[in-house]
């Protein structure tokens, strides 16, 4: 185990959840990530979900509240989950509001200042997390997949849309779709990305979806309860962008929902079993 600090490890569904610190040479700092080894792990290498949380979220949140780990061990899964910024990086307004600076890096590489030198999770889960786990962990190598939710479903839908080949599966839960044009994406791209609209398109899953370069499947599930959907969300604005390019994506309304890991636990299994079905088929 190369320059990993084991934080907890606890057993689940006959597999074990880790917690690891490292040192990030790209986010120059200190980060944690959760990682579930499923009991096929013990056996042979797995297939890699990775999971993007969303603003406010530390590692912590999706392992404790999404229920994967079940579903992990019953498909042979191994999934990794990041926190979703640096942390203690004493950048001037880092922890001022929760929807940007910590706990919101909104999976892009900043390049303004106060925050460059540190807000780099485009990156990080690209390329510098990949590196770690395959160099720490017995991954069936270039067989990944990548789901979220909110900021982390924009994040694996934009990640993998910039990515053709990487992922062989993808999916999210109320994803930031419209980032360009809503309050929270607005405020992400200006202090990260600056004041210039057309340096934002390269995170932005409407305009990625236009070219993209495969037509890898996107499941999105969407509470309509939510009470973010109309401000801050809007998935019929991607799911229009993508049938004018015949893009595939299943967007699917789920009565009732909100926002919460109460809605993400619920459909937790059917995102596994979209994976599963590209992760671990021949
Ligand atoms: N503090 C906010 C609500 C923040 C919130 O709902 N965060 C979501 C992700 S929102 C988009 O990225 C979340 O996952 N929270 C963690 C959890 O465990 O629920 C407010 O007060 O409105």
């Amino acid at each position: 185990m190369t320059n990993l600090t084991l934080v907890s490890r606890n057993r689940s569904f006959g597999g074990w959840q880790f917690v690891y610190r490292h040192y990030s040479a790209v986010l120059n700092c200190e980060m944690n990530f959760g990682v579930y080894l499923p009991p096929q792990a013990e056996k042979q290498p797995c297939p890699t979900l990775y999971w993007l949380s969303g603003l406010t979220c530390t590692e912590q949140n999706f392992i404790n509240k999404a229920g994967s780990q079940q579903f992990a061990a019953e498909y042979g899964l191994i999934v990794v989950a990041p926190d979703t910024s640096p942390r203690g990086c004493n950048i001037p307004g880092e922890d001022d509001s929760w929807d940007l600076g910590t706990g919101a890096g909104f999976y892009l590489n900043a390049t303004q200042m106060p925050w460059a030198k540190h807000y780099r999770m485009y990156d990080y889960v690209v390329s510098e997390l990949p590196e770690v786990i395959s160099a720490n962990f017995s991954v069936v190598p270039g067989v990944q997949g990548i789901f979220g939710h909110s900021m982390g479903g924009y994040g694996a839908i934009a990640i993998a849309l910039k990515n053709p080949g990487m992922f062989k599966s993808v999916s999210a839960f109320a994803p930031i779709v419209n980032p360009c044009q809503v309050p929270w994406g607005q405020k992400a791209f200006q202090n990260y990305l600056g004041d210039n609209q057309s340096d934002w398109l390269a995170y932005d899953p409407i305009h990625l979806v236009k070219s993209a370069q495969e037509r890898l499947p996107i499941l999105i599930d969407q509470g309509d309860a939510d009470q973010f959907l109309g401000e801050q969300l809007q998935p019929d604005v991607f799911a229009q962008a993508c049938a004018e390019v015949n893009y595939p994506i299943s967007l699917r309304k789920q009565a009732g929902y909100d926002h919460s890991y109460y809605f993400i636990a619920s459909f937790m299994g059917d995102h596994f079993a979209h994976h599963a079905a590209a992760l671990t088929k021949g």
